[in-house]
């Protein structure tokens, strides 16, 4: 398999770095002074330091303009930019006849589309087969070939087996999905949670504050996946509670980190400086909300978390007003 993966921030880099070990694989980047440094240094020193670039590895620079006679070369080709760069991607790769996929997790928050990849897609290259490689997966445990166990998820079987068939291996294992809203909704809603969690604990409020807000936040995210034609199933998996629980538990997640240095008395800004990467909650959470409200879906831990990041809402007066709501069912 030929596969070109676009964008080397901390994900494009682990996901090149692994395939690569058996495929013949591209790393492009629009930077050419950062596509220097990484032929110069075979690693990635300012997004996935530590990690060796394999020697069969290849890296490009480019003008955009010239993707999509670099992506027709390849079987498959990946977008890894943040969720802001998806829409520009999927535009100039709209011709190709290469099965595509985006690994960025969000609702697009630029001039307030709140679209889904898939939606964008339908948008800008509706003859594209494309899909989203979602799942618990912090890159740097990616890149050094630790276990991992991913979604390929897309309603074209093409996408599905070039996925498989690029990505699993002996320390990856690829799971095939025709779900794709659920598995958007999935990756986008879980950073939005992982603000929560991180700011619950960094506040100190305990293990059973932080379960039930895992909890919870499934409940939304499954409501919210629901209202946009998901199955309830996709969200038991891989995509739904298991990212919700990597993302929302696991240091390594940059969006938890947000939390937790917001409970420290930083600044969103001084937070969001200090990641050097992009945490996508901080990003579509307002957008997840308000997505939510046009669907009359509740989003109450969301909801919170878009005040907070605001700085509408105290902590302290955050956590009042999830505790004081009314008894209700748990369904
Ligand atoms: N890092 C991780 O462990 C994982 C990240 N993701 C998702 O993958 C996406 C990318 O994340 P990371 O690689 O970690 O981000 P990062 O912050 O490490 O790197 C972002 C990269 O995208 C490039 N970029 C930014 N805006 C761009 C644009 N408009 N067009 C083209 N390139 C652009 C930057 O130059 C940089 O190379 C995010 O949506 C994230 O949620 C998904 C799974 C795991
Ligand atoms: O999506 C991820 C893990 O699956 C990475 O999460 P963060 O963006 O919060 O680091």
């Amino acid at each position: 398999m030929k596969l070109v993966v676009l964008g080397a921030g901390a994900w494009g880099t682990a996901l090149a770095v692994s395939a690569a070990a058996r495929h013949e694989v591209t790393l492009w980047l629009r930077d050419a002074d950062q596509a220097r440094e990484l032929l110069a240094c075979r690693e990635n020193r300012r997004y996935l330091p530590g990690i060796a670039l394999p020697a069969g590895l290849l890296v490009r620079d480019g003008s955009a303009q010239d993707l999509p006679q670099l992506v027709a070369a390849h079987h498959l080709a990946v977008i890894a930019t943040p969720m802001a760069g998806l829409r520009a991607m999927l535009g100039l790769l709209r011709d190709v006849p290469v099965p595509t996929a985006w690994v960025c997790k969000g609702f697009e928050a630029e001039a307030g589309s709140g679209l889904l990849g898939h939606e964008i897609q339908a948008q800008v290259a509706p003859r594209l087969a494309g899909g989203a490689l979602s799942g618990p997966s912090f890159a740097l445990e990616v890149a050094r070939g630790q276990p991992t166990a991913l979604v390929a998820a897309s309603p074209h079987g093409s996408v599905r087996d070039a996925l498989v068939d690029t990505f699993h291996g002996a320390t990856l294992r690829v799971y095939a999905n025709d779900d794709l809203p659920g598995v958007e909704v999935g990756g986008a809603v879980k950073n939005v949670l992982a603000i929560a969690t991180g700011l619950c604990d960094g506040l100190g409020l305990g293990l059973n504050a932080r379960a039930a807000l895992i909890t919870r936040g499934l409940a939304e995210m499954t409501r919210l996946g629901l209202a946009l034609g998901a199955r309830p199933d996709t969200f038991m998996g891989l995509s739904g509670l298991g990212d919700l629980v990597l993302t929302a538990t696991g240091d390594l997640s940059r969006n938890r980190r947000v939390g937790l240095l917001l409970a420290q008395g930083r600044t969103l800004d001084q937070a969001v400086q200090s990641l050097g990467h992009v945490a996508e909650g901080v990003y579509c959470a307002r957008t997840v909300v308000e997505r939510a409200a046009r669907l009359g879906v509740e989003m109450p831990i969301a909801s919170a978390v878009v005040r907070l990041l605001d700085g509408e809402l105290p902590p302290a007066a955050a956590v009042a007003e999830l505790m004081g709501r009314q008894a209700r069912s748990e369904r």
